[in-house]
């Protein structure tokens, strides 16, 4: 399907999860680059305003039918896959809805992309595949072995994309993100989740008031201030690397996973720092037990993301990251928390 407000084709993109919060700022990466994206989304936490870089397709990727439906509709030739459940805490309470949605989903995709003849699959993976990791900083190379079923979810897809590569015409790139945070620089999407549980958001909301309070989880783990420690990369960095990494499966890269993140790594009182000086406003908080799933500390090294695609992340410290973050609180402020 050709659009007519998009630049000259590269070529349509079915993008699964494209309603939401990374799925957004990618579709809007894949426009500039001259992509048409098709979105396929369920909306069970995205939204169809979000969908302002392509068209919206609502679906479900379970369902095989509808899927045949939308890929023989407009013949994609990629498939950039984000749809999934991305809760650790209620993977923990709740593994069946994980390995349903995001396993079993997925190879149901998977599946229709072997069918259809699509040979370019982009996969949202996550640094939370390597558990609490042997090595600091993570290699592409650092044993896998997560401690929630969510990252286990996303481990499994990993290892079915293997064998989906030796056996059909298919390649791939697994991306694996660390702390995807802050909103498109020019404002025209971001975080909107509901439930949000993610730290920066949530840190905005006690500032502004829209929360009374963040509950720090766990002050006792082996880190330098006892907190959680995270390696937070701006949403519109990985988005520029979705569109890398496309490119460079057209230039017939080989199947790989890569890791997303900028290499430095942020405690949670150091995040609660930046927001206070970034807003000029106290973030109330207090502090609770750990959350169960939590590694300690989870930072990247990148280099290889870097020396394949040629990514540059743009808005690599922290407080790039949290001024996005808070021009896009800002915008929504008349919203009632989430
Ligand atoms: N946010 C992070 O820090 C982070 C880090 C690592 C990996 N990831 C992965 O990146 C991807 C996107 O994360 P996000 O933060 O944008 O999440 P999100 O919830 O904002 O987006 C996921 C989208 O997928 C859709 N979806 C879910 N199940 C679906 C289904 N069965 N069929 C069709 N659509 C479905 C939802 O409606 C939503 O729009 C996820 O796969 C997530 O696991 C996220
Ligand atoms: O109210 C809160 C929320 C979070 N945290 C802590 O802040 C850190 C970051 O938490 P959060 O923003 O929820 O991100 P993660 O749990 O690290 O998970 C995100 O990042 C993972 C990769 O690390 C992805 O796989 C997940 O999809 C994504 O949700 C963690 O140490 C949390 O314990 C708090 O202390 N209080």
């Amino acid at each position: 399907m050709t659009d007519p407000t998009s630049s000259p084709g590269r070529g349509t993109v079915l993008v699964t999860g494209g309603a939401g919060y990374i799925g957004s700022h990618t579709c809007k990466a894949l426009r500039a680059a001259g992509y048409d994206p098709v979105v396929f989304d369920n909306l069970v936490y995205g939204h169809a305003e979000a969908v302002r870089w392509g068209v919206l397709e609502r679906g479900d990727i379970g369902d095989r039918a509808r899927l045949d439906a939308v890929i023989a509709h407009y013949a994609p030739t990629a498939i950039v896959h984000f749809a999934a459940y991305a809760y650790v805490g209620e993977s923990v309470t709740d593994p069946g809805k994980y390995y349903r949605n995001n396993f079993a989903g997925t190879l149901t995709l998977l599946e229709a992309a072997r069918d259809h003849g699509i040979g370019r699959f982009i996969f949202s993976s996550t640094c939370a595949t390597y558990g609490v990791p042997s090595e600091i900083p993570i290699l592409e190379t650092t044993p896998q072995s997560p401690i929630n079923p969510y990252g286990a979810s996303k481990l499994m897809i990993e290892r079915v994309l293997a064998d989906f590569g030796v056996a059909h015409d298919l390649r791939w790139i697994a991306l694996r993100y660390f702390n995807a945070a802050g909103a498109d620089p020019e404002n025209e999407t971001g975080e909107l989740h509901d439930p949000e549980t993610h730290l920066i958001p949530l840190a905005l909301d006690a500032a502004s008031g829209r929360r009374a309070a963040l509950t720090i989880f766990g002050q006792d783990y082996d880190t330098a201030d006892g907190t959680c420690v995270r390696d937070y990369i701006h949403v519109s960095d990985l988005a520029d690397a979705h569109v890398l990494a496309l490119a460079a499966l057209e230039r017939g890269v080989e199947s790989q996973p890569l890791n997303l993140g900028n290499g430095n790594g942020f405690s949670v009182r150091d995040v609660v720092r930046t927001v206070e000086a970034i807003t000029g406003l106290p973030v109330p908080h207090d502090f609770g037990p750990r959350r169960p799933g939590d590694p300690p500390a989870l930072i990247s090294d990148a280099r290889r993301a870097r020396e394949l695609l040629g990514w540059q992340p743009r808005y690599a410290d922290l407080d790039a990251i949290v001024r996005t973050a808070w021009a896009w609180h800002q915008r929504n402020a008349g919203t009632p928390a989430i």
